[in-house]
């Protein structure tokens, strides 16, 4: 079959976006990897489905495929582009959007400026809920890497996160440390690494290497777990700027009980029909 796709990012974060309200198709792990592969497909770090909602009170469910074919809970940069998309193709005229996700309801809402604001929800930092193996909740925890010991933070946003704390985040080995963490036994379901450089009290860096992609340009949910994390160890205010290799989101967290604010761009680069 013709699929009919929009090809967006997020500060560099790419996308494969398929409209499978008014289109009829089971996407499938291999269709996932054929769209996501860079040399024989489209390329993009994830496939992010539109399709109408299972529960009462959501207007769309916004469902997301790594680019090795796993089906996640959460992609805070996809919600952005996911907003722009059902705006641009006239899915909904509401200009705030309600969507489930396997990682729990989150709000979006497209500004005037076409930056999207994302209500992401509560944060999780109960072990359990991430899920991290740990006796019991802490602002930060030791995590033995292939030998080397880290201070690191845990945090569920929807998804898995672990956050290492970087002097530098140019010569961070993310390439080295984050394969071996993504599968770190403490982390069932793996996890996305992150690794944060504290500027200032408002103002990172990071670079997070994405489980089931590899290093991204930009992670949403990362920068919101970056924020938190560095929230609960008493590190950052409840307004931070995160600059990601593809650019630079605002979260805001005002603290346990609350939920992260994230706001950013999100951007189309062209459309396209794939045969699968
Ligand atoms: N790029 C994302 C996160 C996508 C999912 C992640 N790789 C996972 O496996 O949880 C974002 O912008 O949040």
């Amino acid at each position: 079959m013709q699929l009919r796709f929009t090809k967006m990012h997020g500060l560099g974060n790419d996308f494969v976006v398929i409209d499978l309200i008014t289109q009829r198709f089971k996407l499938k792990p291999h269709h996932i990897r054929k769209i996501a592969d860079r040399h024989f497909g489209i390329g993009c770090d994830q496939v992010l489905a539109v399709e109408i909602p299972t529960q009462p009170d959501v207007d769309f469910r916004y469902r997301i495929y790594n680019a090795e074919g796993s089906e996640v809970e959460q992609c805070g940069n996809g919600a952005r582009c996911f907003a722009r998309f059902v705006r641009d193709k006239r899915l909904t005229g509401k200009q705030q959007i309600k969507v489930e996700t396997l990682g729990g309801i989150i709000q979006l809402e497209v500004a005037n400026n076409r930056e999207v604001r994302v209500d992401m929800g509560e944060p999780q930092l109960d072990p359990k809920r991430i899920p991290f193996t740990a006796d019991q909740q802490a602002a930060d925890y030791a995590l033995d890497v292939a030998g080397e010991q880290w201070q690191v933070g845990a945090v569920s946003m929807g998804n898995p996160h672990v956050v290492l704390t970087v002097d530098n985040v140019d010569s961070a080995p993310v390439e080295r440390l984050g394969p071996i963490i993504e599968s770190h036994p403490r982390f069932p379901q793996r996890v996305n690494v992150g690794f944060m450089q504290v500027v200032d009290r408002d103002h990172v860096r990071l670079r997070v290497f994405e489980r089931g992609v590899g290093e991204t340009l930009a992670c949403g949910t990362g920068a919101c777990a970056a924020a938190v994390s560095g929230v609960v160890q008493g590190r950052l205010d409840d307004t931070v700027t995160v600059d990601l290799p593809g650019g630079s989101l605002r979260i805001h967290w005002p603290g346990a009980g609350q939920p992260v604010i994230m706001t950013g761009p999100a951007t189309t680069v062209f459309e396209g029909q794939i045969q699968l």
